[in-house]
């Protein structure tokens, strides 16, 4: 029997934030995993994404994009690793855990009790329903292809469909880019999406929107508006959360479709042992908010201080060229906004680097407040910080405007659409009357 403070389960972004942080500051810990340590995000995910769009983008063959994923993972893996988890404290046991009741989980042959449990489970691609359709890829077996593909045709027009048919189509496959809804990226601004759709088309990409196939022979995929030939198939339609094998009626552990159900501080809410954070945790997909939530789990679990779980300001980017980055609302999703756009090339940095596209949109509330920004063109997904503090802060336009930002950058289109803000009252005629009153006076 092991006894620990924490037993965390799954090592990927939100387990290994946990566990690391929970052995800094003197908690005993049990690590389980039972796949590759890292994770998604280490070894099908974020980060041979984005290795294969940098080689996509430096115009490489095959082959060697392959190997710059794999150097990739490679380089980043000791930081995930057994050796450093263990030299910072932690037992790692590499099985996979079940629970054998609300206290106690058994992994590898050992039983485990604990003070807390945290379920990182992570997820996994879900796989479209299409009659006669061969096994597609998927995000865990894309990464392995020996070859390239001939034709790949996605399906799915989200961020892993976007940045893997741009990724694909400049390494030199043919792809087709099959969105089952009207636009891609539907959860950024439909400017954006329209702006990426035609950025891939240009390339190349062949982008079928409003259809999903429902036949299929092999790889030959049967759509309303015509076949597709296809020789492979990637299945990017989201993502189902992992949770079997952990026995969790065993642990008294109410899930869902969603994953496991939990409350606003990430605790369940049938067994207040166990906290759960990252995809399984069913409130959003991304590497940095498993990070985040890993700091409320913490908090909660080893100093039981109240924390919760609803970020005030939660960005994503897509990686493709232009990059599209959003944070907030969208104007659609803020009734009664007003909208600040600026061009980045009309910036001085945008002409200089002979940019034709991309633009900041400010979505804002009363009194200029930032409720929300969506960024598309070069670098969009550093810029989108700078709102994204702004959000988390409560600020606004005067802020933004106010701000002394290094010339010639980019950012500078924020201040310019903070600036626009306040155009018609600074420029306007009661401005005007005054000045020239003041002026009059003056000695
Ligand atoms: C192609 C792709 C690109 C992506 N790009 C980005 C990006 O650019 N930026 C971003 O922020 N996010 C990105 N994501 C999302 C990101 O990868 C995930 O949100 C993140 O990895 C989730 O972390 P997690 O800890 O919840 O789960 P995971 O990283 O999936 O880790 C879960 C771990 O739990 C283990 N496990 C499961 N069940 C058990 C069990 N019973 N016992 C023991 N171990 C178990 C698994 O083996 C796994 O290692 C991308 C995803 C994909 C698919
Ligand atoms: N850059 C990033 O941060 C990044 C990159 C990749 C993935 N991720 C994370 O991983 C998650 C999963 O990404 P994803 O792109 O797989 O999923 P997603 O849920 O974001 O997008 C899936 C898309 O597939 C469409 N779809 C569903 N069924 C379909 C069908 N049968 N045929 C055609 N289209 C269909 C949906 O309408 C949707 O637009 C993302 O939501 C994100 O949180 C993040």
């Amino acid at each position: 029997m092991l006894e620990a403070d924490l037993c965390i389960v799954g090592a990927g972004s939100g387990g290994l934030s946990v566990a690391a942080g929970a052995a800094r500051m003197g908690a005993r810990v049990v690590l389980v995993e039972r796949g590759t340590m890292g994770g998604e995000c280490l070894n099908t995910g974020c980060v041979p994404s984005k290795a294969l769009l940098s080689a996509a983008r430096d115009d490489m063959a095959f082959p060697e994009a392959m190997a710059r994923v794999r150097d990739a993972i490679a380089a980043i893996a000791p930081h995930d690793s057994e050796e450093r988890f263990r030299g910072l404290g932690c037992e790692v046991i590499r099985a996979s855990a079940r629970f054998v009741s609300p206290q106690e989980m058994e992994a590898g042959g050992q039983r485990i009790r604990a003070r807390r449990f945290v379920l990182a489970t992570g997820s996994r691609a879900a796989v479209p329903d299409i009659a006669g359709l061969a096994p597609p890829l998927t995000n865990e077996t894309l990464f392995r292809l020996e070859s390239l593909p001939t034709h790949l045709a996605i399906l799915g027009g989200g961020p892993v469909g976007v940045e893997m048919a741009q990724g694909f189509r400049r390494l030199g496959a043919r792809v087709t880019l099959i969105e089952r809804g009207p636009r891609l990226l539907p959860r950024d601004e439909p400017d954006a999406s329209a702006l990426i759709e035609n950025a891939l088309e240009r390339e190349g990409v062949t982008v079928r929107l409003g259809e999903a196939p429902t036949l299929a022979a092999g790889t030959r995929l049967h759509l309303p508006s015509g076949p597709v030939e296809a020789t492979h198939v990637l299945a990017a339609v989201g993502r189902v959360p992992v949770t079997d094998g952990l026995d969790l009626e065993a642990g008294g552990v109410a899930h869902d479709a969603k994953g496991i159900t939990v409350d606003d501080g990430l605790r369940s809410v049938s067994n207040r042992r166990v906290f759960a954070l990252g995809d399984v945790a069913g409130r959003g997909q991304w590497t940095h908010l498993a990070g985040w939530q890993a700091g409320i789990v913490l908090r909660r679990a080893l100093f039981l201080l109240p924390a919760h779980a609803r970020p005030r300001a939660l960005p994503s980017v897509t990686y493709c060229d232009p990059e599209s980055a959003q944070v907030g609302l969208t104007e659609a999703q803020a009734p009664g906004c007003t909208v600040q756009v600026a061009e980045l090339a009309r910036t001085d940095r945008g002409v200089t680097d002979g940019l034709t596209e991309g633009r900041v949109k400010l979505v804002l509330g009363k009194r200029g407040k930032l409720l929300g920004c969506s960024i598309v063109g070069p670098h969009a997904g550093e810029m989108i910080g700078l709102p994204t503090l702004a959000i988390a802060r409560g600020l606004g336009v005067r802020e933004l405007a106010g701000l002394i930002l290094p010339y010639p950058t980019l950012s500078e289109a924020l201040k310019r659409a903070a600036g626009q803000h306040f155009e018609p009252t600074l420029f306007g005629p009661r401005t005007q009357s005054l000045v020239r009153l003041i002026q009059r006076w003056m000695p």
